[in-house]
């Protein structure tokens, strides 16, 4: 008999057959994400889960009897909704989605730096508004990316994507932060010594690490205060990563020049103060926003399921 797979959201129809394979699948039929009572009785009904970001598998929803589940195959690469901590205490292993969301995740990090520094989405709201009164050698005069400085914080996968981008495409001069040492970055680019240090001396900013209990705020006040007041701040990696409450403060008083968000500290609510700025990008966490991106991140988690299914070992174990 087949073990019994539960998949928290509805995904293309091709992992869900390759997933068929070794496993009789159930799909919840929701885009709302899973309580922690939700989890909790998914570990209990289904031999391995494939969640998704925002399904709050907390200690809470691993704690006590009658655990069936095996292995939580998540469908994506940032696993901070998961406690990898409890799940391996309670004998259930964690796999990701490593590499197939680099390069769409770099991708919408060079349209938050594009859209934010040629001021693109203030003029689509001024032309759709009808205000445009036609082309002037003065009009939304913006920032010139090309032969400006990148800092990148969180050299790992979609760093280096996007540092690669920023440097053979747009003549970027590369510095970084990382909190090891990167040997091999693709391409020349200096690794410094401190957040401040990378934020200090570059035109534009992205962080591209993981949320970790040691990365929560990572970003603050201290780390914008030393910015360029012409300095732009872009993430695309997760909100709690940057006190966005220190953020508003940087944009309103002007300590910052504008910034591009793909995700936010209380995701999906975007304050107010950032959705009233006209320097500021906002987009719906699109990073991966593509059929056959997210078809790859699916079938990549079933590969897991596959594999233990099979007894083998998992390919992108992070728990
Ligand atoms: N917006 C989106 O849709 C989207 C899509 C994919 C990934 N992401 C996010 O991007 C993150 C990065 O993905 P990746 O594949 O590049 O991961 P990765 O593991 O390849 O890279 C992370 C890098 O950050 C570094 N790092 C970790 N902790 C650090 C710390 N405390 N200080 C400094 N550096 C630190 C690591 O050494 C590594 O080089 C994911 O964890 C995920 O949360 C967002
Ligand atoms: O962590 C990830 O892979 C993304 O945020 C999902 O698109």
């Amino acid at each position: 008999m087949k073990s019994s797979l539960f998949v928290t959201r509805p995904l293309p129809e091709p992992v869900l057959e390759a997933a068929r394979a070794a496993y009789k699948v159930t799909v919840r039929e929701s885009n709302a994400p899973m309580t922690p009572a939700d989890c909790a009785e998914a570990l209990r009904g289904h031999d391995a889960i494939l969640p998704t970001l925002r399904d709050q598998f907390t200690a809470e929803a691993f704690a006590g009897e009658g655990l069936r589940c095996r292995l939580l195959a998540n469908f994506g690469v940032g696993y901070n909704h998961i406690d990898v901590e409890a799940a391996r205490a309670a004998g259930v292993a964690v796999t990701n989605t490593p590499g197939a969301v680099t390069d769409a995740t770099a991708d919408i990090a060079l349209t938050l730096i594009l859209m934010t520094a040629r001021r693109a989405g203030e003029g689509e709201r001024m032309l759709r508004a009808g205000r445009w009164e036609g082309w002037h050698p003065t009009q939304l005069l913006g920032r010139h990316v090309t032969g400006s400085r990148l800092g990148v914080i969180g050299m790992g996968r979609i760093g280096k994507a996007i540092a690669k981008r920023c440097h053979f495409g747009f003549d970027m001069e590369v510095v970084f932060y990382n909190r090891s040492e990167v040997r091999d970055p693709g391409m020349p680019a200096h690794q410094l010594g401190s957040i401040e240090e990378v934020m200090g001396v570059s035109d534009v900013v992205v962080v591209a690490v993981p949320a970790t209990p040691q990365t929560h705020h990572l970003i603050d006040a201290g780390a914008f205060a030393a910015m360029k007041p012409t300095g732009l701040f872009i993430n695309i990696a997760r909100g709690d990563i940057v006190d966005e409450a220190a953020l508003i403060a940087a944009l309103q008083s002007g300590r910052i020049a504008g910034a591009g968000l793909d995700v936010y500290e209380f995701e999906p609510d975007v304050p107010e103060a950032l959705r009233a700025m006209e320097n500021v990008t906002l987009l719906p966490h699109l990073g991966t926003a593509a059929l056959n991106v997210r078809t790859e991140m699916g079938l990549m988690a079933v590969e897991n399921l596959l594999a233990h299914a099979r007894g083998e070992e998992l390919p992108n174990r992070v728990g």
